[in-house]
């Protein structure tokens, strides 16, 4: 649906030029949330407007449902634009149109009528959760709403691909998951591509099938949501992934898990760091590692949760035995693929 090829963008800065995108190359799948996300600076906003060309890149294509962007004089941008809706992390409302005509404004510039305008307007707010608000004014409404009318807005041209920039960046927690869980629902119901831009990883974490994380210009990974979470290569996204699943374990769980290990006389002991992804939590390992191994185990720390609808954890166990059958049951978790990691022994 979206081909990136080799995107440049060089903008000129006041110490000269600023290498805000160097040589990235995307292919975004129709139907699927794809997410971007990086820390302030990567070049994720110049990335995501490249894909409606509201930044011309320096060098490379752009290619949108079969359309080369980078080819087209600005007729046919204009065109091709309205396949591509956008939302945005401050809702760019107009303050003086109700919310309806917030909704219609595109429509009214498209040239449509009155009639056609209700027809289409009418259902996109009952969509959104918005249909008791049309009369009101975006000082009215709450940033959720807002964001809803944003989302309504972008819809009114009937798009392929939604953009969404920061979209939930203003929101709280709870407002940040509605909007997302209508973005899915977007997403599901009208088969809408849809590509955000975040820096957050719990919005990764929520509605993304696939991810890219940028740094510094450039795409440093990318995957399946599942596989970059529970098995991230690189140290960019090892750090992003601290917000949902963090690598340390807190200072008041080692000092406890210390003094266990410390404890005299008593046999080997290791502390495990599991990570779960996906079928294997559904296995009964913990109590594999007790009746087939003989182990003790004392759960120390724990987190599990879902991306995309898989269960996806971390646990950390304190595991008590003989020296042999601790090494067994750590291939054994392994070969059932969960990721170990010994953070302690004694
Ligand atoms: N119009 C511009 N002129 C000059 N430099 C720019 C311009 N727009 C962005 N930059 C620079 O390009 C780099 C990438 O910016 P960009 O906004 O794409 O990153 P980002 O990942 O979206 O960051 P943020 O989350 O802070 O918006 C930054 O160093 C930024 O300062």
């Amino acid at each position: 649906m979206i081909l990136l090829d080799n995107i440049h963008q060089t903008y000129r800065g006041p110490k000269g030029p600023v290498h805000a995108l160097r040589g990235v190359s995307l292919h975004i799948r129709a139907g699927e949330v794809f997410g971007v996300i990086g820390r302030s600076g990567a070049g994720k906003s110049s990335l995501v407007r490249t894909i409606n060309l509201l930044n011309r890149p320096s060098q490379g294509t752009v290619t949108v449902a079969g359309r080369s962007l980078t080819t087209l004089n600005a007729a046919g941008l204009r065109a091709a634009r309205r396949d591509i809706g956008m939302i945005f992390q401050h809702f760019n409302l107009l303050t003086s149109r109700t919310v309806f005509d917030n909704v219609a404004l595109p429509l009214e510039l498209a040239g449509l009528s009155r009639q056609q305008i209700q027809a289409r307007v009418n259902p996109l707010l009952e969509l959104v959760g918005l249909g008791h608000l049309a009369d009101r004014y975006p000082a009215q409404i709450s940033g959720g709403q807002k964001q809803r009318v944003g989302i309504a807005r972008a819809l009114a041209s009937q798009p392929k691909v939604l953009l969404s920039d920061e979209a939930t960046s203003a929101l709280d927690p709870e407002t940040t998951r509605s909007i997302l869980a209508l973005l899915q629902q977007i997403n599901r119901e009208l088969g809408l591509t849809i590509v955000l831009i975040t820096h957050q990883m719990q919005v990764i974490k929520q509605v993304a099938h696939r991810l890219a994380v940028m740094e510094a210009g450039e795409i440093v990974e990318q995957g399946e949501a599942l596989k970059v979470f529970s098995d991230p290569q690189n140290e960019t996204t090892r750090s992003l992934l601290d917000d949902v699943v963090p690598r340390e374990l807190p200072a008041n769980v080692l000092e406890r898990v210390r003094t266990l290990l410390g404890a005299p006389g008593q046999p080997p002991a290791s502390l495990l760091r599991l990570v779960f992804a996906g079928s294997e939590s559904d296995q009964p390992l913990l109590s594999d590692l007790v009746r087939r191994f003989g182990l003790d185990l004392n759960i120390v720390h724990g987190q599990i949760d879902e991306v995309q609808g898989h269960p996806f954890g971390t646990l950390a166990v304190l595991a008590r035995g003989a020296q042999e059958q601790l090494t067994a049951a750590v291939s054994h978790l392994r070969g059932a693929g969960v990721q170990v990691q010994e953070v302690a022994h004694a």
